[in-house]
């Protein structure tokens, strides 16, 4: 069952302008409002990771105040951009822009498929994808290497294109936004639509998974000339789906902790090694990072879906009710709506999970009790050592806390 339908604009939560701002030589996320309240805020948390002078404050700040900038001029730095690669990029396969049933794995069909058939339940579901972690999160092939090959070597076309790129999010500086480059609307709303939402429909009833509505679209690209590693940082999104395209590489496994709402063992993070063409499906709201890599490149597709109808009862950035700021496209994936109305909405995703999970009872029962819960398949994944931390360098403390934009 639907809560909410599409809806044509879109907006951002003011916070996105003042809060969760990432500096990264001292890897703390902060809020900003004027010098002297920040200097007494964060003072000595930025003093204690070793900013010891005001010199080294001072180069805070600006980096503070410039990435407000880029905050705020994003809306019409991105159509300029957008309308000037329109005009001026020519693709090198214009046939990747569009999805395509062949550029899926047979997997992911079948999948799909079952989704949408009468026996369609999240029991079911768990059976035919892999489980990794306790904290809903999945893995299953997604793309054919023949897509994953193809549309490689287009973004590969465009990086060398020499046309102005922005920053795909806050924390990556490499990558490709996927609207940027002229395919969202083409490839990955359809994606969202026709394919994911079957399957996030039965996965995450409670985080509005039959009710994605927004998405933000970006590759990451890991290599000697691009990004090494990601700082632990949870996502703005309800659901992300994050898929290999390539190329060959070693290490860069994503790791994964706790929930957002929890406080964080610091010690116990599970990696999971990531494989051509397969998608992880996690939530939003947990906690990951990408451990950094020590041989070739990799480029990841990551999209994050949003959910409007949960959103906008309560921003996942600042956790309050969203302020809601008028932006271009897609904005944050807030929508206005009357304050009572989206409460019933929620109520109505709610009531899904309780049919969901009644539906899973009726199943188990018929199964005579064997059932394979989400925690006990797990696939490709383990903890990583503490020495391993150590050994790579990743100084897992500096990351507490992290967010993405
Ligand atoms: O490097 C990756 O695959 C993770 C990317 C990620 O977490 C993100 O972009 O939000
Ligand atoms: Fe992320």
């Amino acid at each position: 069952m639907a809560c909410g339908g599409a809806r044509a604009k879109f907006y951002a939560c003011s916070c996105f302008y003042n809060k969760n701002i990432f500096v990264s030589t001292y890897g703390v996320h902060v809020s900003f409002r004027n010098e002297k309240t920040f200097r007494t805020e964060y003072g000595p948390l930025l003093k204690s990771r070793g900013c010891l002078t005001e010199e080294s404050f001072q180069q805070v700040i600006s980096q503070i105040k410039a990435e407000i900038e880029r905050r705020r001029s994003l809306g019409s730095t991105f159509l300029q951009r957008q309308k000037l690669i329109s005009e001026s990029y020519n693709p090198l396969h214009p046939e990747v822009y569009s999805l395509q049933r062949n550029f899926l794995a047979t997997e992911f069909l079948q999948l799909v498929d079952f989704c949408n058939s009468r026996e369609a339940s999240r029991h079911g579901l768990l059976q035919r994808v892999t489980c990794l972690a306790p904290k809903q999160t999945y893995k299953f092939p997604i793309f054919t290497k023949e897509f994953c090959r193809q549309f490689l070597d287009e973004l590969n076309n465009f990086e060398c294109s020499g046309l102005p790129k922005g920053r795909p999010n806050s924390m990556n500086q490499h990558g490709i936004s996927i609207a940027e480059l002229g395919c969202d609307a083409s490839l990955i709303s359809p994606l969202r639509d026709t394919f994911l939402r079957p399957i996030t429909r039965l996965l995450y009833p409670d985080l509005g998974g039959d009710a994605l509505d927004s998405h933000k679209a970006f590759v990451v690209h890991y290599g000697p000339a691009a990004d090494q590693d990601l700082a632990y940082h949870f996502d703005n999104a309800e659901i992300t789906l994050n898929v290999c395209l390539g190329e060959e590489f070693e290490g860069g496994e994503l790791y994964f902790g706790g929930m957002q709402q929890e406080m964080d063992n610091e010690t116990e993070f599970q990696a999971v090694a990531h494989h051509l063409t397969f998608g992880i499906l996690h939530c939003g709201q947990h906690r990951h990072g990408a451990l950094p890599l020590s041989a070739g490149e990799r480029w990841n597709l990551i999209v994050w879906l949003r959910a409007s109808c949960i959103r906008n009862l309560c921003c996942p950035m600042c956790a309050s009710k969203p302020e809601l700021v008028e932006t271009p496209g897609f904005g944050e994936g807030f929508s206005f709506v009357q304050k009572d109305i989206s409460q019933h909405i929620h109520l109505q995703c709610l009531r899904s999970r309780f049919m969901e999970e009644l539906n899973d009872k009726r199943w188990r029962i018929y199964m005579h009790g064997h059932t394979h819960g989400e925690g006990q398949a797990v696939g490709a994944c383990g903890t990583i050592p503490e020495n391993r931390n150590q050994d790579r360098n990743l100084p897992i403390n500096k990351y507490s806390n992290g967010i993405k934009l």
